[in-house]
C-alpha cells in the first residue's frame, strides 16, 4: 500500500508541475491536478483530512435549497434501493461541494465519515483536490473519478461517479454523487453506475423543472413515441401564448446558444415555441387537451431532429396577473384585510432562488419560527423583513427595527430593554418603554445583529426565551410576545467561531435561513429596473419611461451596491430625464463606465412570469417609442424590449397602437 501511494503522489506530480504539458491534454484529471497544485497550492504529499462542517453552517447550506432538496430526496431515495447491495453511498452537494444531503449504509457509517464520504463534508476541488464532487462542479458534465485518478493519495482506494444538477434558469445548483470505498481496478466497471447516476439526476432535474412550472404547459420532446409522455430528454414551459418561459438541461443543450453548453439557454426564454420547434400556440394548447395529429407523426426542428411531441397540461391555476406596485405597501394593514401578498411577491421577479424564498418565508412566517435574513448590504434585508411582517397575522401590531450597528453601545442597552424613572442620569423623568416592549405583539427586527454587543446577547437571549423585559432599574419583569426576525451581511458562524457571538443565540435566532442573493446575479434584474424606476417617477410625480440603450446599460452593469445603488441610480435618471425619456446620458456616471466591460445582462431577463404580469407591462410612451424606433419591426422591438412578440402584440392591443402602414 505504502508503494502504491509514493507512485501515486510521484505521478501526481510529475503530470501536476510540467510547465507545459502536452502528454495528456485535454485529460479532464490532468487539468485538475495542475490546478490543485498550482492555482489551490495543494501538496499531493500532504494528505487532507475530510473536512465535515459543523451542523449550524451545514444548515445555512441545506436552508439555501430546502425546497430542491425535498425533490432531490426522492429520486435519491430510489437510487440508493437499486444500488446499495453492491456497496455505493449516494450524496447530494450543493454548488460550493458541501454534501447537504447523504445516504448511506448506517453499519459503515464511521468509515464513510472517516473518507469525507458523509453529510456536511466538503468535496470543493480547492479543499479535497481533483474528486468526483469538485471536478464534476469545474466541468459541469457528468464524470466517473476512479481511484489513482483522484488527486490525495488517501482517496485512491474511492471510486466517485458524480453528475451535475442545473436549475430551471440554467444555475448550477450542485451535484449528484454516488461512491463506494472499495472497487474493482479496472474503470469499465463503473459505466453502469456511470449511466445510472446522469439518469436519476436528470429525473431528479425534471421532478423539480415540472415543480418550478407546474402553473404552465410543459412541452416534451422526445426520440420514443412510446416513451415521450414518461420520459422527454428536452422540455419547454410556455406560457398562455405559447411562449418559452423556461427550458431543462436537454433542451437548453439541444436549442440553446450556439456552444451547446447547458448555461447558454437563457436565450430561449420568451422566443415563441413557434420559431423553436415549429409547434404554435394552437397546436400546443389542443395537445393539451387532449393530442392532435402531430402527436402521432412527430416534427421535425429547424437542426433537422425527429422529435414526437406530448404536452402536460398546467397541473395548477395560473397565477391572478399582479400589476406593478407603485410602492410597497409596508404598512400596518386594517383589520380584516387580505394578507399583503403583493408587497412580499412584488419583492422579484422571474429569479427561481427569489421565488423559492419568498415561498419558503411565506410557509414559515406565521409558525413561531425564528427567522434570520442574510445578504450583502443593500440586497433588501430591511424589505423582505417588512414585507414578511405585512403578510404575517400580526400586520396590525407594531413592525419595530433595531438597528444593532447604529446606536451607540452607551445607549442600546436602554434603547432595547427600557429604564425605570430616574435610573440613570440623562434619561427622562419618567422613564421610557424600550424597543422590545414597543415590539409587544408584533415584530422586532434586530438589523445588523452581528455587530451586537457580547454583554447585550447575553440580555437579549434571556429575554427571547423567557419572553420577558427587565428594563434597567426596574424590580420585576414585564412579559412581551415577541416574534424576531434578524439580519446581518457578516458571516455569523465565523463570529461564533471566533468567539464574537454567542452560539447559543445564533440557534435561538435562526431556525430558518433565509438569503438574498446579490443583485449581480438575479435574473429578474430587468423586472427591478422597470419597477424602482416606476416607484421613483412616483415620487417625483413624473410619468417616465427608459430607452431601450438605458436598460441595456442598466442590464449590464454589475451593481456592486446591490438594490440599494440601483435604486439610487434610477433616481438619478428620472430627476436628469427630459420629455418623458431616460437616456443613456441621464445615468450616474459609474453604471456607465461600469458598463462597458460587463456581459451581455440583457439576455438573463425574460421574467419566468405569463405575459401579462408585472414584468411584461409596459407604458404606452415605451412601447410606441420601441416600435418607432425599429420602424415598427415588432421582432426588433421586442428584443429591444426584452419580451416576446406575442406580449407586444398584446399591449399594442391594449394600448390601441396600430402601426402606420395598417391606418
Ligand atoms: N425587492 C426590492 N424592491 C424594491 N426596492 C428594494 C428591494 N430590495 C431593496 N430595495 C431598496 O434597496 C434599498 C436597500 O434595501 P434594504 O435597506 O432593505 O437593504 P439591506 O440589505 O437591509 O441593507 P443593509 O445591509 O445596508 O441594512 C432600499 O432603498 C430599498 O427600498
Amino acid at each position: 500500500m505504502r508503494n502504491a501511494l509514493s507512485s501515486h503522489i510521484d505521478n501526481v506530480i510529475s503530470v501536476g508541475l510540467q510547465p507545459s504539458r502536452s502528454e495528456g491534454k485535454g485529460n479532464l484529471f490532468y487539468d485538475s491536478w495542475t490546478r490543485c497544485m498550482r492555482q489551490h497550492g495543494l501538496d499531493p504529499a500532504r494528505p487532507t483530512p475530510a473536512r465535515i462542517l459543523p451542523s449550524g453552517q451545514l444548515r445555512e447550506h441545506q436552508q439555501r435549497m430546502e425546497s430542491f432538496l425535498r425533490v432531490a430526496r426522492a429520486g435519491m431515495e430510489e437510487m440508493y434501493r437499486r444500488v446499495a447491495d453492491l456497496g455505493y453511498m449516494l450524496l447530494l452537494t450543493d454548488a460550493d461541494g458541501i454534501a447537504v444531503d447523504y445516504i448511506g449504509n448506517p453499519a459503515s457509517e464511521q468509515q464513510l465519515k472517516a473518507a469525507g464520504l458523509y453529510l456536511g463534508a466538503d468535496w470543493n476541488e480547492a479543499h479535497a483536490g481533483t474528486c468526483g464532487v469538485g471536478t464534476c462542479l469545474i466541468e459541469q458534465v457528468p464524470i466517473t473519478c476512479h481511484q489513482t485518478e483522484h488527486f490525495d493519495a488517501t482517496h485512491i482506494a474511492l471510486t466517485c461517479t458524480s453528475s451535475p444538477l442545473f436549475a430551471p434558469d440554467g444555475q448550477l445548483l450542485g451535484v449528484l454523487d454516488v461512491s463506494a470505498l472499495h472497487s474493482p481496478e479496472a474503470r469499465e466497471s463503473q459505466h453502469l453506475v456511470f449511466h445510472l447516476t446522469s439518469m436519476y439526476a436528470q429525473m431528479i432535474e425534471d421532478a423539480n423543472f415540472l415543480r418550478a412550472f407546474a402553473r404552465h404547459g410543459v412541452l416534451r420532446l422526445g426520440k420514443s413515441c412510446g416513451l415521450v409522455e414518461v420520459s422527454g430528454e428536452v422540455m419547454f414551459a410556455f406560457d398562455e401564448e405559447g411562449c418559452i418561459v423556461g427550458a431543462n438541461t436537454g433542451a437548453r443543450r439541444r436549442f440553446g446558444g450556439s456552444n451547446g453548453s447547458c448555461t447558454s439557454g437563457i436565450e430561449l426564454v420568451g422566443r415563441a415555441l413557434d420559431e423553436v420547434v415549429g409547434l404554435g400556440v394552437d397546436s400546443l394548447w389542443a395537445m393539451a387537451r387532449g393530442g392532435t395529429a402531430k402527436e402521432m407523426s412527430g416534427l421535425w426542428t429547424q437542426l433537422q431532429e425527429h422529435y414526437y411531441p406530448a404536452v402536460i397540461a398546467p397541473r395548477l391555476r395560473p397565477q391572478a396577473a399582479v400589476r406593478p406596485q407603485p410602492s410597497i405597501d409596508l404598512g400596518a394593514r386594517s383589520e380584516g384585510s387580505a394578507p399583503a401578498a403583493t408587497a412580499l411577491d412584488a419583492i422579484g421577479g422571474g429569479d427561481a432562488q427569489i421565488r423559492d424564498l419568498i415561498d419558503r418565508s411565506k410557509r414559515l412566517v406565521d409558525h413561531g419560527v425564528s427567522l434570520l435574513v442574510l445578504g450583502e448590504t443593500g440586497s433588501g434585508k430591511e424589505v423582505l423583513a417588512r414585507a414578511l411582517h405585512a403578510h404575517s397575522r400580526r400586520r396590525d401590531k407594531p413592525f419595530v427595527a433595531v438597528n444593532c450597528a447604529s446606536i451607540p453601545d452607551s445607549l442600546i442597552e436602554s434603547e432595547l430593554f427600557g429604564y425605570t424613572a430616574g435610573s440613570f442620569t440623562g434619561g427622562r423623568a419618567k422613564g421610557a418603554k424600550g424597543l422590545i416592549l414597543q415590539a409587544d405583539g408584533g415584530t422586532l427586527f434586530l438589523d445588523e445583529i452581528g455587530d451586537m454587543p457580547l454583554h447585550l446577547q447575553t440580555r437579549l437571549l434571556r429575554v427571547l426565551s423567557e419572553q420577558e423585559v427587565l428594563p434597567i432599574g426596574a424590580e420585576r419583569p414585564v412579559p412581551v410576545q415577541l416574534n424576531v426576525m434578524a439580519a446581518t451581511h457578516r458571516d455569523l458562524c465565523d463570529r461564533v467561531l471566533d468567539g464574537s457571538f454567542r452560539e447559543d443565540l445564533y440557534y435561538r435566532l435562526s431556525g430558518a435561513v433565509l438569503q438574498l442573493p446579490p443583485l449581480r446575479v438575479r435574473a429578474d434584474l430587468g423586472y427591478l429596473i422597470e419597477r424602482l424606476c416606476a416607484e421613483e417617477a412616483e415620487r417625483l410625480g413624473r410619468d417616465v419611461t427608459l430607452s431601450g440603450p438605458a436598460l441595456q446599460a442598466l442590464m449590464r452593469h454589475d451593481w456592486p451596491g446591490n438594490v440599494r445603488e440601483l435604486r439610487n441610480a434610477m433616481r438619478y435618471a428620472v430627476a436628469m430625464s427630459r420629455d418623458g425619456l431616460i437616456a443613456v446620458d441621464d445615468l450616474p456616471v459609474q453604471v456607465l463606465r461600469g458598463t462597458q466591460a460587463g456581459p451581455a445582462r440583457l439576455a438573463l431577463e425574460r421574467p419566468a412570469v405569463p405575459a401579462g404580469d408585472a414584468g411584461h407591462e409596459l407604458g404606452s410612451t415605451r412601447l410606441l417609442s420601441a416600435l418607432k424606433q425599429h420602424k415598427w419591426n415588432v421582432t426588433a422591438a421586442a428584443q429591444a424590449l426584452g419580451i416576446c412578440r406575442a406580449t407586444v402584440y398584446r399591449q399594442m392591443k391594449r394600448h390601441d397602437i396600430t402601426p402606420p402602414h395598417l391606418l
